[in-house]
């Protein structure tokens, strides 16, 4: 699904990614962690196609990302889901309209719209607020939504950045329990944090970086 070899990134002169090596399987689900600075947040940018490393190369599917040509850029985005911290909702749009955004943005009918974000808010168990505005929905409440937003063109990968960032421990549980469940129906997931909480809950590959390096990619449990 996913292979790096011998990445790096800089900004400037600074180094925020040394000579990355991994791959991620199809169906994988791995958390991304390190300290702040670590280059967590780097690495999802340069797999969305939103920064470009210097050196190295990134494959998706098997299609290296510094050949894709501009316009192929937002076809690669529409495979991927994004999740982050701060939820990013419109808050005057309603919960419907917000999950609806990224099928507007490629001109979907109507009947499919109404039928995907229909699916993509009973994933998260928020059909029945469809009508309500962001304010109005509890912390939590708007992650799903940002979740429900971000699955609800089928992604083949679901990537999320500090997704518990600003919850409570009962509140990422329900969290990783929803990245569990869209996992298991194929979605391979990549989750950055530091969260120990996410860690304690998800017992499946943790990829550690420090200052920019893999240090460790080791397999917790299955
Ligand atoms: N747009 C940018 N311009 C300049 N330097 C940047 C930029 N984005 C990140 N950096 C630097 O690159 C390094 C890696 O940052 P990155 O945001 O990837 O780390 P992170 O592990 O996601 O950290 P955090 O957990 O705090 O989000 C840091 O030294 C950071 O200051």
């Amino acid at each position: 699904m996913i292979q790096l070899f011998h990445v790096s990134k800089y900004y400037d002169r600074r180094l925020a990614l040394a000579d990355v090596t991994l791959e991620i399987e199809k169906g994988e689900f791995v958390l991304l962690m390190g300290a702040s600075g670590a280059g967590k947040s780097t690495l999802l940018k340069l797999l969305i196609g939103a920064e470009r490393p210097e050196e190295g190369q990134i494959l998706v599917q098997g299609r290296s990302l510094s050949k894709l040509r501009p316009s192929e850029i937002p076809v690669l985005r529409r495979k991927i889901g994004v999740v982050l911290q701060d939820f990013r909702l419109l808050p005057k749009k309603t919960v419907f309209d917000n999950v609806s955004l990224p099928l507007l943005v490629q001109g979907a009918s109507t009947v499919e719209i109404r039928r995907k974000v229909t699916d993509a808010l009973r994933s998260v168990g928020l059909d029945h607020k469809k009508d309500l505005f962001p304010p109005g929905l509890s912390t939590g409440e708007q992650q799903r939504i940002c979740i429900a937003r971000a699955i609800v063109n089928g992604p083949i990968m679901l990537l999320a950045d500090e997704p518990t960032g600003n919850l409570d421990p009962e509140l990422t549980s329900e969290i990783i329990e929803l990245f569990k469940s869209i996992n298991a129906r194929g979605t391979t997931i990549i989750v950055a944090t530091h969260d120990p909480n996410v860690l304690a809950q998800v017992n499946r590959r943790v990829i550690i970086l420090d200052q920019g390096k893999v240090v460790s990619r080791e397999q917790v449990c299955p």
